[in-house]
């Protein structure tokens, strides 16, 4: 498949079952060469695609390269997908494609930007915004995150929206206050119907060795799904949180009362950590395995 046309609207999460999927991503941000990209991809494949049919409750897994590398990633997700049997967890529905920002308008003088419309022609299902490193970087504020998370949606992807409290705080109410600046404005932007993926990510957590501690992640992101459903009244199923900053291999069991998932960095750049970590959202290995 290499058109819009041939591709159906992205739906990442099970939205007719109404339950939320598992969900684990990486970004590669800009730390991978081309080669790197290739070979990292080659193997990150050939550990999950062989791991998803064992686990107790397969997630959707996601990778997120940089835009010179979004169709050699769609092409070695198509082409590992068609090579399992039919009936495979590893489907075309469980290997997702993101891109690590997008323009919010279709089509322009816009020079050097990326549009919405041509990610999906690419093949992508989900598109991140609002990263830190975007929003400190590159301006990238919360009206243009808005706008953003309107023409993803437009264009039949899945906006992945990045928030986080910029300094650690004991005082739980104060940091959803300050992320729900930051998701309030999306909401409203985008239509009642469309799935969401927020990616909880203190600021202070990303980069470092250690991720935020499970109580206080679990907290927030307890607190951030309550308002979603309880104050904008978006549908429960229709919105999954994953955690991000310093995750890796061990720390899902801990977050899950809070998350759907985790959204890694530089924890997942060996493909046998990102499958130790899709093992442990995935529920472990079934019991006869
Ligand atoms: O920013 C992140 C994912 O978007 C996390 O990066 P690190 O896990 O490398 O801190």
């Amino acid at each position: 498949m290499s058109n819009q046309e041939e591709r159906p609207p992205a739906q990442t999460g099970e939205v007719k079952g109404r339950r939320r999927r598992p969900l684990v991503g990486v970004s590669f941000k800009m730390y991978f060469d081309l080669p790197r990209t290739q070979s990292y991809m080659d193997q990150s494949l050939e550990e999950v695609s062989n791991l998803l049919d064992r686990l107790v409750d397969p997630p959707q897994v996601f990778f997120v390269p940089d835009f010179v590398t979004l169709s050699t990633v769609r092409s070695k997700l198509d082409s590992r997908v068609a090579s399992l049997p039919g009936g495979s967890a590893c489907s075309s529905s469980s290997l997702l494609l993101g891109a690590q920002d997008t323009h919010h308008e279709d089509s322009g003088a816009f020079t050097g930007e990326v549009s919405p419309k041509v990610l999906r022609q690419v093949g992508c299902d989900l598109v991140e915004i609002g990263h830190a490193e975007r929003r400190s970087m590159f301006g990238e504020d919360d009206s243009k995150v808005s706008l953003k998370a309107a023409a993803i949606c437009r264009n039949s992807m899945i906006p992945l929206v990045c928030v986080g409290e910029l300094t650690r705080s004991e005082d739980v109410g104060r940091v959803v206050d300050e992320c729900w600046s930051q998701i309030g404005p999306v909401l409203e932007s985008i239509p009642d119907d469309s799935e969401l993926i927020l990616a909880y990510e203190p600021v202070w957590a990303i980069g470092k060795q250690q991720p935020a501690s499970p109580d206080y992640v679990v907290a927030v992101t307890t607190e951030i799904r309550r308002r979603c459903v309880q104050l904008h009244a978006k549908p429960d199923h229709l919105v999954r949180i994953l955690y991000g900053g310093s995750a890796g291999p061990g720390i899902f069991e801990k977050l899950k009362q809070g998350v759907d998932g985790l959204f890694l960095g530089r924890f997942a750049h060996d493909p046998k950590a990102l499958a130790e970590t899709v093992k442990e959202v995935g529920r472990g290995l079934k019991p006869q395995d």
